[in-house]
């Protein structure tokens, strides 16, 4: 297994009027060995782009690819020793599904035994222990997937496995098991694992670590906790969580925020600062309805209330249509009756130019 290190790289695939048009700027990030890392981001900001770059599918622009400290920048796909798994089922229709599984250990001369022996792991770990003589050219799309899936999985002497959105052909009910499954079949063989997904969901409960990508930009890679508690950027606040994170405007005078002429909370750093105009970011689930205008509360009227079985999101208008949504296990009064919001003061975050201050 391998320690991945991405050196000022970046990639354009083009240049305008001489300048590289950058799919992927240049960044510096490292991950460890034998960690689980997911690449998420909307469509179009460079998952697929960096990944290839990892896998040497794709020569970068810029910088350098580290495997355990060796540059293997210009060292070709075959020789990096890493497993890919795409989005699509790549299969040899012509071969049982032992033989598609079996497929990377005979290519490297291992001994039967021990092909037989990781073949029906593998298999076993995703149910296909019953289908392995049958051809894989009568399985259905989601089966055929799972065979990728296994081929990916199957050498425990790679350095990675990358993954590109596998499980976009899945039924969901199998994915949800099959994402546990992944990651700990990941932790258990030790592998270096690099997933690719544009659902936070799939992220966060897969990965220990989370890189979140837009427009080309690394904007903070972090534990699924410290995306939804810290999120440095506005961007990260806004993709993980549902609903995202609330932004409202705000004013700072010596380190006192305020939203509306109301206090909701501090500047944790830089005490004393002020800032004409900030950006204060709150959780919905930080969010609280209050009886009454006590201190720190904020008078507003619900606008609209989802319930959702156990809990409600609710919408709540502060004034001049600025909405602030909250998620509550509690009873909520009728949309158009007035209401109090009280923000748990330590989970309020500030931001300027989209960053996080304090
Ligand atoms: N071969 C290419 N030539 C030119 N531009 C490309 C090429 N491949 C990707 N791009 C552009 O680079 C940017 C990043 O694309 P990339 O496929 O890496 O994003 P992504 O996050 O993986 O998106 P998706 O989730 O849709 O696959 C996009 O603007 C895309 O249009």
């Amino acid at each position: 297994m391998a320690k991945i290190e991405l050196r000022g790289l970046a990639h354009a695939y083009n240049t305008v009027d001489g300048t590289p048009n950058y799919a992927l700027h240049p960044l510096d990030l490292t991950w460890e060995d034998g960690g689980t890392y997911a690449l998420l981001g909307p469509s179009g900001c460079g998952k697929s782009t960096m990944l290839n770059i990892v896998s040497g599918l794709l020569t970068p622009s810029e910088g350098r690819v580290l495997i355990n400290g060796v540059d293997m920048t210009s060292v070709g796909a075959v020789k990096r020793n890493i497993a890919q798994v795409f989005q699509f089922p790549v299969v040899y229709p012509s071969k049982t599904v032992f033989e598609n599984l079996a497929f990377p250990l005979r290519c490297r001369n291992k001994p039967k035994a021990d092909i037989d022996r990781r073949v029906n792991e593998v298999a076993g770990l995703l149910n296909l222990d019953g289908l392995l003589q049958k051809s894989a050219r009568k399985l259905t799309p989601d089966l055929k997937q799972l065979i990728s899936l296994g081929r990916g999985l199957v050498r425990d002497d790679v350095a990675v496995i990358l993954m590109d959105e596998p499980l976009t052909v899945i039924d969901p009910q199998l994915k949800f098991s099959l994402r546990r499954k992944l990651r700990d079949i990941s932790a258990r063989h030790g592998h270096t694992l690099v997933y690719v997904t544009h659902d936070q969901n799939e992220a966060m409960t897969l990965a220990e670590q989370v890189v979140v990508m837009d427009h080309g930009r690394v904007v903070q890679m972090g534990s699924p906790q410290a995306l939804f508690e810290e999120p440095v950027h506005r961007h990260v606040g806004y993709f993980i969580g549902s609903p995202a994170m609330n932004f409202l405007e705000g004013a700072v005078d010596r380190g006192t925020v305020s939203v509306f002429g109301r206090d909701v909370g501090t500047l944790r750093s830089a005490e004393g600062r002020s800032l004409s105009q900030v950006v204060v970011g709150i959780r919905p689930e930080f969010v609280t309805l209050a009886d009454g205008p006590e201190a720190g509360t904020l008078p507003a009227t619900i606008t609209d209330v989802q319930d959702m079985g156990c809990f409600a999101i609710v919408s709540a208008d502060l004034g001049n249509s600025t909405i602030v949504k909250l998620r509550t296990p509690d009873r909520v009064p009728a949309i158009g009756a007035p209401t109090y919001l009280v923000f748990e003061r330590d989970k309020v975050r500030f931001y300027k130019d989209n960053w996080l201050v304090s």
